[in-house]
This record gives C-alpha cells, structure tokens and sequence, in this order.
C-alpha cells in the first residue's frame, strides 16, 4: 500500500480552516470541495490512459484519453458525498456508485447500509472518497467490496487519516497483488478514545451537513 501526504501550501492553508471549529458549514463544504479537486489532481497521477491522436487547426497532434473501462468513482455516503463534486470536476466523464457506511460510534464497527455499484469491476480503476480515516475499518470494508467484485486498482481520497487507520489497512491487504493508494491532506496524530483522530476536524459528516 502506497501512502500520500500531499504536501503543499494551498493544501496546508485550507486544510487548517477545515479544521477550525469556527468554520461553518457552508465554507467547510466549499473547502472540502476545493481540497479534493487539489488532491484529485495527485490521486489520478497513475489513472490509465491510450494514445489518441487529433487533427490540431494545422496539423496531427499525437496526445492521450482516458482508456477504457473508464474509472469508477465512490463515495461513502454520507461523508463522502461532499467530496463528489470536488472529484468529478477533474474527471467528468467517470462512473460513479455509492457506498452507504456508518460506523457504530460504541463498537467502532462499520455497517454497509447501502450499495449501488457496478456488478463487475474487472479491469476498473477506483477511487474511493471518504474524509475520514480513522480506524480504517470502513475503508478496508470498503476496498474489500470492491475488490470483491473484481476491482485490480483502488485509490482512496481522505481528507485526514490516521496512523491506526493506516496501519490496520496495510496489515489487511498485506500480500494483495492489486494497488492501494490512500492520498490525503494530512496523517494527524493518533485516535482518540471515541476513535476521533486528534487534532483532526471533528465528525465531518455532522460539519458538512450542518448538524452542529
Ligand atoms: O475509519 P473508521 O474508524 O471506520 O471511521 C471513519 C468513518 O467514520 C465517518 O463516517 P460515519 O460512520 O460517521 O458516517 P457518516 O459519513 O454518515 O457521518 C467517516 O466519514 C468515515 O466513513
Ligand atoms: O475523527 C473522526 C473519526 C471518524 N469520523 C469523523 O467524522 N471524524
Ligand atoms: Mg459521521
């Protein structure tokens, strides 16, 4: 498993008003928003492409497209749905399914709840969104179904992990021949007892939709 801090001024600067619990609601949408498109851009660094080539107002020009089966993109609901638009900015013409998780907050067990995915992923690139990495235990859930159904190829996009959370998902996947990637803002510190990363942002998923 590949892991990617993504280092970088305008990551750092908004990063840290996402993190601000003065941040309402509206701003942290439009923040986590904008830190997914900058993070897309490294996330999508090994997406497959074939050569193609165009006629240029003058002439040929040899360039590239995105191959096919073209990528799927996934966001666990409900976090992650606030980080759709950021990603399909970048990569419009993507597949999208859904994941419905929620993390018990006693056991600290995820429950898949919802799941409209393609049957078949033989050959598919995934990127999985998720703000949060914490445990890991919804992200290994997660890139398990996937991979389940075929997939040979998954990046997950966080906007904070944990090192638990790394940890878990590395000693999950140990010996899988396909790719992981996680790409995110920032590895914080260490989770809390609730399972909170510290400092972290807090629950995302209450920040984004306006539940605090
Ligand atoms: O790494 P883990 O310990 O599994 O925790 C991380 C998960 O917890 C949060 O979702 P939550 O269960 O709160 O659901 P929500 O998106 O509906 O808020 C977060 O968005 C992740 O999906
Ligand atoms: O810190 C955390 C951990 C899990 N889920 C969140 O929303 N935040
Ligand atoms: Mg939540």
């Amino acid at each position: 498993m590949q892991t990617l801090a993504v280092d970088h001024p305008l990551v750092a600067h908004k990063l840290t008003t996402l993190r601000d619990v003065r941040t309402d609601s509206p701003t942290f949408r439009r923040l986590a928003d904008e830190l997914v498109t900058l993070l897309a851009y490294e996330a999508t660094r090994d997406v497959r492409v074939t050569p193609a080539t165009v006629q240029t107002p003058l002439t040929a020009a040899e360039g590239v497209q995105l191959a096919s089966p073209k990528p799927l993109v996934v966001p666990i609901l409900r976090a992650g749905l606030g980080m759709l638009d950021g990603m399909t900015r970048l990569l419009p013409t993507a597949e999208v399914g859904f994941l419905g998780m929620i993390r018990d907050e006693g056991t600290l067990q995820a429950q898949t709840y919802a799941t409209r995915l393609p049957e078949n992923l033989s050959g598919r690139q995934c990127y999985v969104l998720d703000p949060m990495l914490a445990t890991g235990g919804t992200l290994a859930a997660a890139i398990k179904l996937l991979f389940d159904r075929g997939a040979d190829d998954v990046t997950a996009i966080c906007l904070l992990a944990a090192p638990e959370g790394l940890k878990y998902l590395e000693q999950a996947f140990e010996g899988s021949d396909a790719p992981i990637r996680v790409v995110t803002a920032a590895v914080d510190s260490h989770l809390n007892e609730q399972g909170f990363i510290l400092p972290g942002l807090g629950d995302a998923g209450d920040r984004l939709y306006g539940v605090v």
